[in-house]
């Protein structure tokens, strides 16, 4: 999203600074190079400019240069320039897919026009690119997130409304909800697809060096900062920044944040210069902010700004009816990550699953999935509770047959001193000898018991 760039490479200082101050005055922003495999590192699948480069050269030559960018990206233009009118080069540059060729000397004009011209075609070339995979992508939100249930056709719906603006967006949701998917999903179907996506979880930032990783530094601004650093923020320029768990911001912190929402601007540490930021924010929850807010713990003005465009993702428990597909989805997932095609669902557990609540939701389903894959119960809490539980009471049972066994033993059988000395009813100490089959294999005295 920043201004198209000429990259000029040129091994001659002079004419690199002459040529690069013309094209200033036509209004171009111009990097300068002084070698062509420096200008090669800046070159990716999203650079929006133009490259003009000298042909001869030590190094790397430019025709070299041409070859090695259109291995990159074909459709990044070139411009190539000589000094001497060397026509076979020229010919072999058109066939190499030069955008354009010039000989010296050219004027600052023709050049500044020619380069505005490959620049023009070049955003066309992305803003193509950039409408096919939105398309894609769109088709895609179908695929991340699932549902028939109404809540899933609003979330969708919802999300596609706000994809199609740059604003700021909250998304709120239970633990395992899928928020993360959500966000990076919006941010794929934004105009921003092609740029980074930042993710940053606010809760697990380390206290002291919170504001240094986010706003980054300049050399000597605290002890051990050696170094100028980009911060998180500025990583994500032209992209998305995606603040995981906004709820665990320190409180401080949270007014400078609100600070770089409104203005855009952030501040180094150690620097007074305040750096334009071009990002969107998209923030995530799964603690209720108003209650936050109620208690002290986040700003108001914080969430104000925040809740205007925002997400509710709904728990499994808010769309039951979609959990046996998303449930079979999961496991066809796992079951390619585990590279096994031999899984079935049996119709017993797909009701068991449906019908069982998943309070770690999504993410609960899915580990359900991936344990079924991996041949383990697939329903670790709640179903295997009850066996445990099973096995607690035949520990337990074991231990009383041994008191009420050694308790008649040394009694010589004879139940009155047992049923008192347990403190339990003659009736009670009787079914307990039956239930662990103490009866008959103990001399018995009493006459009550006999009968
Ligand atoms: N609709 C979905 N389809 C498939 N997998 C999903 C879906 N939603 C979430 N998941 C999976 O569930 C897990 C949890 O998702 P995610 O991290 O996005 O949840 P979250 O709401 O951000 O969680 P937390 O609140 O703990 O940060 C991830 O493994 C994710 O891939």
């Amino acid at each position: 999203m920043s201004e198209p760039r000429v990259l000029l490479v040129d091994d001659e200082e002079e004419m690199r600074h002459s040529t690069a101050q013309a094209l200033g005055l036509f209004g171009l922003e111009v990097d300068t190079f002084s070698s062509a495999e420096l200008v090669l590192e800046l070159i990716g699948y999203s650079f929006s400019g133009v490259v003009v480069s000298d042909i001869r050269m030590p190094g790397m030559d430019g025709m070299t240069l041409l070859q090695r960018i259109r291995e990159v990206d074909a459709e990044i233009p070139v411009i190539l320039v000589t000094g001497h009118g060397d026509v076979q080069l020229a010919v072999k540059a058109m066939r190499e897919g030069v955008y354009d060729f010039l000989e010296k000397p050219f004027t600052a004009q023709h050049l500044a026009a020619i380069a505005r011209r490959a620049m023009d075609r070049r955003s066309l070339v992305l803003e193509n690119r950039r409408l096919r995979a939105v398309a894609g992508k769109r088709d895609d939100i179908e695929a991340r997130l699932p549902g028939r249930t109404q809540a899933m056709v609003d979330l969708r719906y919802r999300l596609r409304a706000i994809g199609a603006t740059d604003a700021d967006t909250l998304i709120i949701g239970e633990t395992g909800v899928g928020k993360e998917v959500v966000a990076r999903a919006l941010h794929d179907i934004s105009a921003r697809a092609d740029r980074p996506l930042i993710a940053i979880n606010c809760a697990a930032l380390p206290e002291n060096l919170i504001e240094s990783e986010l706003f980054g530094h300049e050399a000597g601004a605290f002890p051990g900062a050696l170094r100028p650093r980009y911060g998180k923020f500025e990583h994500g320029r032209g992209g998305t920044i995606l603040l995981d768990e906004i709820g665990s911001m320190p409180f401080d912190l949270q007014a400078k944040f609100l600070r770089v929402l409104q203005e855009r601007v952030i501040t180094r540490l150690g620097s007074n210069e305040p750096v334009p930021l071009d990002v969107r924010f998209i923030a995530t929850s799964k603690v209720d902010l108003e209650a936050e807010v109620a208690v002290g713990r986040f700003r108001a003005d914080l969430l104000y700004r925040l809740n205007v465009a925002t997400l509710h993702v709904p728990s499994l428990a808010q769309r039951k009816a979609d959990i046996p597909l998303l449930f079979l989805q999961l496991v066809r997932e796992a079951a390619a990550r585990y590279m096994r095609n031999d899984i079935e669902v049996p119709p017993e557990l797909m009701t068991e699953i449906a019908e069982r609540s998943w309070p770690g939701n999504v993410r609960e389903l899915r580990n359900a999935a991936d344990r079924l894959v991996l041949g383990l119960d697939p329903k670790p809490e709640e179903t295997s509770a009850p066996a445990e539980r099973q096995r607690l009471a035949d520990k337990v049972a074991a231990y009383e047959r041994g008191i009420i066994a050694s308790a008649l033993a040394a009694h010589g059988g004879s139940l009155r001193p047992v049923y008192e000395q347990l403190g339990i009813s003659r009736k009670t100490l009787y079914e307990k000898m039956q239930r662990y089959g103490l009866d008959k294999k103990l001399p018995v005295t009493d006459g009550d018991y006999a009968a």
